[in-house]
């Protein structure tokens, strides 16, 4: 009866149980995706994933049965149960940024396909050619990656000039950022969203479809890490970090901070870097990295002059070591168009410049790393067992360059040159310790398979992802029929300009707050009224807290 049922509930989705095969043993089995494609052929991973399609189908049994006491299906030792997804589902993948914000989707991506499934990744333009290459669905979002990274780097990580130069001059980029991400998701299943995008929940909530969110850099509220933009110098302990993220929900997206919390939310990190601390709450998972592994490709031709410079290090029994800053000197130059600023110098033959080369390709024949601590070229060095030095330019950058030091298996450089520089490449070619910690590391890591737990973690988040937004979508509902009921609150219309200084206020007033707690000074200068004109500043942190003025003169 279940399974009728069950048929009628998502017939539109196609769950169509097949006539049972007495001599397969199987108690239930589903039309759909040939697991056999699965290019995820861990035994580990698949089994996992199989668990999470058995927990997801139970999850649709539930919903569809409508019965208090939920039904859980076990894999008797005698009959096997295998349940293949024969849903397709339409996912959209909606970043923003740089390469390392879209790389990993794509990994995902590909890992999802093989599940059956139709993927579409939104961000910028200019990843269009690279994401259709994989046969991967694109749709254009606004935004220019060289200008954001520009951004990034001027500031370093949150200050008040930050808030101020981001409030002023990305103000319009947003509005078309939010247009273009809706015109995208239209037509989406379940949508997944790196944080930074900022308007997926508000769309997931229009359109009544799952949401879940993921990201590279600490982004959900914990004890164990500071948030990725607000890294202090030294550590500052569990109260400290847990208010990092606080204050970075508050001012990034006012008013949406509770309703954040309970969002499904996949870190493509390794657990080995960036281990799940005790007070995350069970819809945080840490996959491991979304590997692309473009060197691993049939058609990757190593370029023979690299291949020759390798040999020769080889020969002279010499170190190779990689010197590389991603996304900064790929992105954040390309707006500077002072030619002076080009200044080409003459290699010598012990250095090789190299270009793009596919990292995991590169990295299993060389011994040490310099990098700028984004998230992937951490995991990349790290995988490949590679002692890592780190020049970190901005945001989570800093937090990398923490754990990379805090794990065992390299050195945060504060300033970059050419002292700096050589001590620390003759420290993390020599030292034993940080050698071998970095190979045992890398032993871990090759146990993680962050594309399968990450569908492992979507196939089982996924209906308590889409009773998140049902549920929303009713209280919504009901507080707009009370209010119209009630004649209490009628709908508010803002005259432009008044909704512009509401906003302008509330966002100065948590920079405000920001500022006393991180002691900047600057933030006298960044209100635009005169102090006697407020008499008591209420903190929008959900505590109880008021701050008395005295206090704010004191900064
Ligand atoms: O020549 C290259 C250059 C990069 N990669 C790979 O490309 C990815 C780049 O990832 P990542 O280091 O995360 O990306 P970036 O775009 O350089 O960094 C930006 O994006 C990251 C992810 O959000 C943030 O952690 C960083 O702070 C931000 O600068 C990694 O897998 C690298 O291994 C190569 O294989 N070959
Ligand atoms: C008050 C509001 C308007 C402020 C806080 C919003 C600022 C925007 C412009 C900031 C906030 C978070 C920033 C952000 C977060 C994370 C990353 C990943 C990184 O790899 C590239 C830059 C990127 C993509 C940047 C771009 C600029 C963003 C999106």
């Amino acid at each position: 009866m279940i399974l009728q049922q069950l048929e009628t509930f998502h017939q539109d989705e196609g769950w169509a149980p097949l006539d049972h095969r007495p001599e397969s043993l199987h108690e239930f089995e589903f039309r759909g995706a040939d697991v056999t494609n699965n290019e995820v052929n861990d035994s580990v991973a698949s089994s996992k994933i199989q668990n999470a399609r058995i927990k997801l189908f139970e999850d649709k049994l539930n919903a569809a049965a409508g019965i208090d006491i939920p039904l859980i299906l076990e894999d008797s030792p005698f009959f096997k149960t295998e349940i293949k997804p024969s849903t397709s589902y339409n996912l959209t993948l909606l970043t923003i940024g740089s390469r390392g914000d879209v790389q990993p989707y794509i990994a995902l991506a590909k890992g999802l396909k093989a599940e059956g499934h139709n993927v579409t990744i939104a961000t910028h333009k200019e990843f269009e050619p690279w994401i259709s290459k994989y046969n991967i669905q694109f749709k254009e979002i606004a935004g220019n990656p060289a200008e954001l990274m520009h951004l990034m780097v001027e500031h370093g990580s949150m200050s008040v000039a930050f808030l101020k130069e981001a409030s002023s001059k990305f103000r319009s980029w947003i509005n078309e950022l939010l247009a273009s991400s809706w015109e995208a998701c239209q037509g989406t299943d379940i949508l997944i969203e790196s944080p930074s995008a900022m308007g997926g929940v508000h769309i997931a909530e229009a359109l009544g479809i799952p949401y879940m969110r993921a990201f590279t850099m600490p982004w959900t509220r914990t004890r164990a890490y500071p948030h990725a933009f607000i890294v202090p110098d030294q550590k500052k302990g569990g109260s400290y970090n847990y208010l990092t993220h606080v204050m970075f929900e508050n001012v990034f997206w006012k008013g949406i901070s509770g309703q954040q919390t309970k969002i499904p939310f996949l870190y493509n990190v390794s657990p080995t870097i960036f281990p799940p601390s005790v007070d995350f709450p069970d819809w945080v998972k840490v996959t491991g990295y979304w590997f692309l592994d473009e060197g691993a490709a049939k058609d990757y031709d190593p370029p023979k002059d690299l291949l020759e410079f390798i040999d020769s290090a080889y020969r002279d029994q010499k170190k190779i070591v990689y010197i590389g800053f991603g996304s900064i000197v790929g992105w954040s130059d390309r707006l500077s168009n002072d030619e002076k600023d080009k200044v080409e110098v003459e290699l010598p033959p012990e250095i090789y410049d190299s270009g793009a080369v596919p990292h995991d390709w590169l990295f299993k024949r060389i011994d040490a790393c310099v990098h700028h601590g984004g998230s992937g070229t951490t995991g990349a060095s790290l995988r490949s067992g590679l002692p890592t030095v780190i020049k970190p330019f901005f945001g989570d950058q800093f937090f990398y360059a923490s754990r990379v030091e805090e794990v065992g298996v390299g050195i945060a450089l504060k300033k970059l040159n050419a002292k700096s520089l050589s001590k620390a490449l003759k420290t993390v070619t020599t030292d034993l310790k940080i050698v071998e910690k970095a190979k045992k590391t890398s032993e871990r890591m090759r146990n993680e398979n962050g594309v399968a737990t990450a569908i492992e973690a979507i196939y089982s988040e996924l209906e308590y992802a889409r009773t998140l937004i049902t549920v929303k979508q009713q209280h919504n509902e009901q507080s707009r029929a009370n209010a119209l009921k009630s004649g209490t609150q009628t709908p508010v219309v803002y005259e432009d300009d008044e909704y512009e200084s509401v906003e302008e206020e509330s966002t100065m007033t948590t920079i405000w707050v920001v500022s006393l707690i991180m002691k900047k000074k600057l933030a006298m200068k960044a209100t635009k009224r005169p102090l006697h004109r407020r008499k008591t500043l209420q903190i929008p942190l959900k505590t109880p807290y008021k701050v008395p003025i005295a206090m704010m003169k004191k900064i």
